[in-house]
């Protein structure tokens, strides 16, 4: 039987003040008691352009954030607005049109319309909506997947040969109760690097010394996350950033992460240049498709 959406949920709901309560998170996540309201330092904005500092500015912010935005990425307004216009358009279909494209658990593959993809420990889910795309490389294009997709996605502008490209577009309904719900819960990304088109209604935050802070978008930024598979290779010098995503009382949130993750075959382990006798490797060598099983169900990695 078909998952019911979080957005069917949310069109039928009757009160403007109560969610159901599978939505209202434990206390200790809640955004409404757990954001930091204070001065916090903001994210770094990098600016490709800058030739002479990038590099030292990208393995700054990786190893102290994490996470950074990118200015002067040379990526065109329009092939990111036309990704973004393609992907609303996707959302705004009706229910059942929608279904059509329903990720289908038995595939093996994440890829579809879905909702909520780890359990909870408490139960409790997430409220938002997602469509898993793979854009990269062609051979794991699914052409029958939303076909509006294809040729507009990032895929041609960050295409590239050594990694595989998984697109989701994070559809988050308006929330009556925003300070109790989360729209994605507490994670570090698996893949590589993640790339993030975000929308112009806030919500993205990230974990920064214990705190859960906002982060500011800058107009036009790409908000680029180092993942766990970075982490790996860099023995634990660059961090993959635990974020989370809130949602919004009155406006609809999309995101748009790309997600670049090594092919599932390659061996990923700690870089020879980052373990010595006083640093040694704090995470195993395998392939990255068992470092995926892992992270999926939840096991030790
Ligand atoms: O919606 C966002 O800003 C973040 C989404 C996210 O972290 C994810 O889908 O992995
Ligand atoms: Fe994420």
């Amino acid at each position: 039987m078909a998952q019911v959406k979080v957005q069917a949920i949310a069109s039928m709901l009757q009160s403007k003040d109560t969610i159901p309560p599978e939505f209202v998170r434990m206390e200790d996540e809640q955004p409404g008691a757990t954001t930091y309201r204070g001065p916090a330092p903001a994210v770094p904005v990098i600016d490709l352009a800058d030739t002479d500092r990038v590099v030292d500015a990208i393995a700054d912010a990786s190893r102290e954030w994490g996470i950074f935005q990118l200015v002067n990425h040379g990526i065109p307004a329009a092939v990111i607005g036309e990704l973004q216009r393609v992907g609303r358009e996707f959302f705004e279909l009706p229910q059942e049109e929608k279904e059509a494209y329903a990720a289908d658990p038995r595939s093996g593959s994440i890829e579809g319309y879905g909702t909520q993809i780890q359990k909870d420990p408490n139960g409790k889910k997430a409220w938002g909506d997602y469509l898993f795309h793979n854009v990269w490389p062609p051979s794991r294009i699914n052409h029958g997947m939303w076909p509006r997709l294809e040729g507009s996605a990032l895929k041609k502008a960050l295409g590239g040969e050594e990694m595989d490209m998984l697109l989701k577009i994070n559809y988050y309904p308006p929330c009556p109760r925003p300070d109790l719900a989360l729209g994605v819960v507490a994670h570090s990304d698996l893949s590589a690097v993640t790339i993030l088109v975000p929308s112009d209604v806030p919500g993205l935050q990230i974990s920064k010394d214990d705190r859960w802070i906002d982060i500011d978008y800058v107009p036009g930024a790409l908000i680029i996350h180092i993942g766990d598979q970075i982490e790996i290779l860099s023995n634990g010098k660059y961090k993959s950033v635990l974020h989370r995503a809130t949602v919004n009382k009155e406006k609809v949130r999309i995101s748009w992460p790309v997600f670049c993750s090594p092919p599932p075959e390659m061996m990923v382990g700690p870089l020879p240049q980052f373990v010595s006798d006083q640093n040694p490797a704090k995470y195993k060598t395998k392939k990255y498709k068992d470092y995926q099983y892992c992270k999926l169900n939840k096991l030790p990695q």
